[in-house]
Formats: structure tokens, sequence, C-alpha cells
């Protein structure tokens, strides 16, 4: 070979019966995209028709289902009043993989609003045939013509004589004799089905023709868009709500207008009337110049606003070449972000101009709302007044806790909460922000909100608001703290009496979040193999090292209720095993009041205790 040869340019080589393949397998998603991939070429072709000067504004697609074709009842035909094909068009067009009219020109007919851009759409029919059989007529008043194709790659095309062509009008027929596999596919009740699906909010009529000789359209106006919609305001209201109904199977809890108009998109979504499981991944349906591009499409929605499902069309956004996803590009990156501004500028309307009905659904949606007020200053500053937070004075919105202070205050754990919330003073109440969130917004409120300070407090610290016993008591009461200390020192807990309300609480155990790692690792090592239990006991001992220079305490403290009578009763108590035995109880009660769990140390002093209750009530002796 000379170096002229090795220089030649060629083309590629494409193997049709490959690239069938290829589409069928692993371009789209199924067989039954062959029928949105007509819709879409008919579509086309009515639109160019229509910009021809003289021709009519708008045309139909008229389908018949396997059966029903009068000349030919073998075969699914499908046919457009579009613009046509000429015997040179058909032969360039139809038989080059990747030659697109409405991409490169070459019937300089480019324009935005054609769905087709790749060039390969026809051949999705292989997906569901061995032949392919194109009629056309041009509108441009040349020769009919006949195209044939087949999945083995080939294809021919001839000019048809009007005695062949007779009746066929201006536009374009497909053939397809399917493979008998899918045969299914192309049946009146699936096609109608699909043509519906696909194809119901297309600007041109759609129509399947039935086995009783009639025709059924499949268009429906597109709700979701406002020129589609009744002009009486509550009449598209109601449609609106309708279609939301039909989308998330609920009656939806409210409707808000989508619209950015950079990227021609538009629609509505829907607010969930339910709080959605967790992981379900926000979604929505997307069209695509009206023509169904995706029923579950997550990329069109922020991450955060799963609690609304939409319907949306667009006429901007770039379809990948299966037209089952968008092209993830700056077009999509900035629709996403608006939005999603969208969304929350309708939250803080909602909630400054709608307070009630906001009220409704901020008690759906909750937690979505906090994840989202985490990171947006603006929708927390406009949502956190209405979301409702656990107090120790009982559950109530931020905004009627702000009302009564403006200095908030919080424990970081329910396990804190817990232990605390019985003795807080009323007038002070705290607030638990030991759930997913809480703690974190909790914090940004004075930020958000003029006149607020925040402050954590720990379990412990609650102990110093405590008031101390009176003066005169001390001498009884510092015996007490010392006796009861003695009785717990083996169950890492500690002992103080102090006056607190309400006064049939017998004590508090209370216990930071140091404390309780402490506590649970302690638990761990007892009943862990022995590699695990030095491993723990290396960590408390760094833990305790680190503690002895922290502020908070790693010990629990069991508090004594001076006011209570039973323990003043109690200190009376010279039995020392009566003594030791009451203090224990107190203990576990306490315990199980603060929702603590048992530890096995714990377990067993109970148990014990019990028994010698028993033991005593029924007059075992020993
Ligand atoms: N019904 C039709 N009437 C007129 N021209 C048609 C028709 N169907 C196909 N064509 C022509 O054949 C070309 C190739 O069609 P094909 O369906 O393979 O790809 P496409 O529609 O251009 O792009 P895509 O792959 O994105 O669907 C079209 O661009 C169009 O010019």
């Amino acid at each position: 070979m000379d170096s002229a040869e090795n220089s030649l340019v060629r083309p590629f080589q494409v193997e049709l019966g490959g690239v069938v393949d290829l589409l069928s397998r692993h371009i789209y998603s199924g067989a039954q995209i062959y029928l949105r991939e007509l819709l879409q070429n008919g579509r086309d072709a009515v639109a160019a028709r229509a910009k021809l000067p003289g021709q009519p504004d708008g045309g139909s697609l008229e389908i018949y289902p396997v059966g029903t074709a009068p000349d030919a009842p073998e075969a699914f035909v499908f046919r457009d009043a579009g613009l046509g094909l000429s015997a040179a068009e058909a032969g360039e067009l139809l038989a080059t993989v990747g030659k697109s009219s409405k991409r490169d020109d070459v019937l300089s007919l480019r324009d935005e609003n054609y769905l087709g851009q790749f060039g390969i759409g026809l051949l999705s029919c292989f997906m569901v045939c061995d032949r392919i059989v194109v009629r056309s007529r041009s509108v441009h008043g040349h020769p009919p013509v006949e195209w044939a194709g087949s999945a083995d790659g080939t294809f021919s095309i001839r000019e048809l004589s009007e005695d062949e062509a007779d009746g066929l009008p201006i536009g374009t027929e497909v053939r397809l004799t399917p493979r008998p596999d899918d045969a299914a596919l192309l049946a009146s009740d699936r096609v109608a089905e699909l043509a519906r699906r696909f194809g119901r909010y297309l600007p041109v009529e759609v129509r399947v023709w039935r086995a009783d000789r009639s025709w059924e359209s499949v268009n429906e106006p597109a709700l979701f868009l406002p020129p589609d919609r009744p002009s009486d305001e509550r009449s598209a209201v109601e449609a609106l709500e309708d279609l939301g109904a039909r989308l998330i199977g609920n009656r939806p809890l409210e409707t808000i207008e989508l619209s950015v108009p950079a990227t021609g998109t538009h629609g509505v979504a829907y607010v969930l009337p339910y709080a959605p499981p967790p992981g379900y991944r926000r979604s929505g349906r997307l069209y695509l110049g009206r023509m169904l591009l995706g029923e579950d499409m997550s990329e069109l929605l922020p991450d955060w606003a799963y609690f609304v499902r939409c319907i949306i069309n667009t006429d901007g956004l770039r379809p990948t070449a299966s037209r089952e996803q968008l092209v993830a590009d700056e077009a999509l990156e900035y629709t996403r972000e608006e939005l999603g501004k969208a969304l929350r500028r309708w939250i803080v309307r909602q909630a400054t101009t709608r307070p009630a009905r906001f009220q409704r659904f901020v008690a759906v949606h909750q937690l979505g709302l906090k994840s989202m007020a985490v990171h947006d200053d603006g929708l927390a500053a406009a949502v956190l007044p209405w979301l409702t937070v656990e107090t120790s004075a009982g559950r109530r919105t931020v905004r009627d806790y702000l009302e009564q202070s403006r200095h908030v205050r919080y424990v970081e754990t329910v396990d804190e909460f817990r232990q605390i919330a019985a003795v807080v003073s009323a007038d002070q109440p705290v607030i638990n922000g030991g759930y997913t969130y809480e703690s974190d917004l909790l914090r940004r409120l004075p930020h958000l909100i003029t006149d607020v300070t925040v402050e954590q407090i720990h379990a412990s610290s609650i102990l110093d608001e405590l008031g101390p016993p009176p003066l005169d008591d001390r001498d009884r009461t510092s015996a007490l703290e010392r006796r009861a200390a003695a009785v717990l020192a083996g169950l890492g807990c500690d002992a103080l009496v102090r006056s607190f309300r309400p006064d049939n609480v017998t004590a508090l155990y209370v216990a930071d979040s140091a404390a309780i790692r402490r506590i649970e690792r302690t638990e761990v090592r007892d009943s862990a193999p022995s590699v695990w239990a030095d491993v723990l006991g290396g960590v408390d001992e760094i833990m305790t090292g680190k503690a002895a220079l922290a502020p908070r305490s790693t010990t629990a403290q069991l508090c004594l209720n001076w006011l209570n009578p039973l323990i003043r009763q109690l200190s009376k108590v010279d039995d020392q095993l009566v003594f030791d035995r009451s203090i224990r109880l107190v203990y576990i009660q306490s315990l199980l009041a603060g929702h603590r769990p048992l530890s096995r140390s714990d377990r067993t002093v109970m148990t014990t205790a019990m028994s010698d209750l028993i033991q005593l009530s029924v007059g075992v002796t020993g």
C-alpha cells in the first residue's frame, strides 16, 4: 500500500444490524418507545408544513393498530399530514443513521420547536418489526415515494406511480408488520394507552382508529400550563387540583405554579398531603415540547424538595439521545435552581400571608422543612417561627415559645431532656434539641430573629437552678448526701440533696452526655470479649483524664428531693440495710422516670432490692 492510499479519507462503516441491536438494548428503555418516535416525527413534520406559506395550520396524526387498517389489517399504520418527503430526501434522511433534517438544516427547518435531532428515531421501530415501509407524498409536489428498510441493514427506495399512490395525501405513512413476540405492543389497547401516555398534550391532534371503526382522540388540555386552563379562575383551580389528584393519588395539599421563562420551563408542583417515607426521592413528570420525556424525573428539582411532585413542560432543555433523560448541562442546573427558588418563595409567602393554611402544611412536612431551613437562612427565618418543638412545658411553636421568652434554652440530647423535663421551671422552659436538625436550627436563631439569645444547657447545670435545702436542715441533708453517695458509689453515681417542685418526685437522675457515654462504655466493656474490654478501658482512662479538665461531669448524679416526704423520712432511717435498699430503689425509680436504659449492674441492683421487698412483704425469713 503506498502513502497516498494510506491517507485516503473514508467514511465510517455502519452495520445497521448492530446499530439496531444497540438501540433496542442499550439506548431506549423499552420497545414501546417506537410509538413515541413516530409521534415525534409526525408532529415535527406537521409543524414544518404549517410554516410553509398557504399550508394548513395543524394536521392530525392517525394511528391504525394492527388488525384495524382496512387496506392492511396485518400491519400497524401511522399517518401524518406533515410536509412529506421526496425520493431524494427519503434516501438521504431515513437511511442515514445520525442524519436529521432538524439538526443540520438539510431542509432548512431547524427550529427549537422540533423534537427530533439525533437522526435515529425511526430506527427504534426495528425494536418491534423487521421491516419498516414508509410511503410519502411531499408538499413540494415531488412524485410519491416508497422507502423500505430492513433490520438487516438494507433499504430500497422507489417512486410510486399515481395509481399505486392513489389516495395517498400529502404527508407520510409508516407501516410496521410486527414480529410475533411484539404484536401486543402494536394492537389496539396498548397503542391507545401508549399514544395517550406519550402524546396526550401534543399540540397536534392524535387519534387512534378503533375496531368499531371510529376515531378515539387521545388529546387533552395540559392544565399545568396556563394557556390550556379554563379562563374562569374557579374552574381553573378545580381542574388543576383534579390533575394533582390523578398525579399523586390523593388531593394535593397545595398547588404551586412554576415558571422558568429562560429555558421555556413551566408547570406546577403539588404538595403531598402526607409526609413521604424516608428515602423517598423527589420526582416529577416531564414533557419536552409537550411530549412525555419521563414520569419519574428526579433531576428537575433540588434534593430538599421531596414534599412535592411536579408536572412540567420544557421547550428549552436538551434530551439525551434516548429522549428519556435530560442532558446534565448548565441550562438544567439553572432550571433546577430557579424551580427551587420558586418553591422557597412560595413557602416564605405562605408563611407570611396565609399563616393558618401554612400551619397545615408545616404540620405534615415538618421534617422536610427543617432539613431545608438548616441550609437556607431566608427560608429558616420564614419557617422557624411556625415549627413545633418539644419543650419542658409541652409542645409549642417556636413563635409561642419566643412570646414567652426571648432567651431560648435547649438541651442537645433527648436523654438529657427526659432527665430534666419534669423539674424545669415553667417560666423558662427548656427545648428538646435532640431531634434531627433541631439543635442546628436553634443555634442559628439569634442570626435569624432579632433580640433572641440562645443557650445550650446541660442536664447537670439544671441542678444549679434547683434550690438548696433550708439552712436549718443542713446537718440532716449533708448526712443524707454522704450516706446515699456511699450506697451509689459502686454504680458510678454521686448523690446530692436539693429542694424542687413537683414535690412528688423523689429524686432526679442527672447525667450529661459525657457521663452517659461513659456509662454506656462501661456497660459494653462489661459484656464485651476481653480484647474489646481492654480497648474500651483505655478509652475510659483518656476520657476521664479529659473530664478532669472539662467543666462537665462524667459522673451521674442522683439528686434527692428534700421537699418529698419519703426522702425526708429516709433521712431518719437508722437501719443501714433498709436505708441502702431504699436508696437503690429510688435510684432505679429515677432511672426509669428519665427513660434511661438500665445497665447490667442496674438490673442486678433492681432485682436484689425488689426481691428483698417481696421477701419482707410475704414475711419469708432468710
Ligand atoms: N414523518 C416524517 N415526515 C417527514 N420527514 C420525516 C418523517 N420521519 C422522519 N423524517 C425525516 O427523517 C429524518 C430522520 O428521522 P429520525 O426519526 O431517524 O430522526 P430525527 O427525528 O431527526 O431525530 P431523533 O433521533 O432525535 O428522533 C428526520 O430528521 C426527518 O427529516
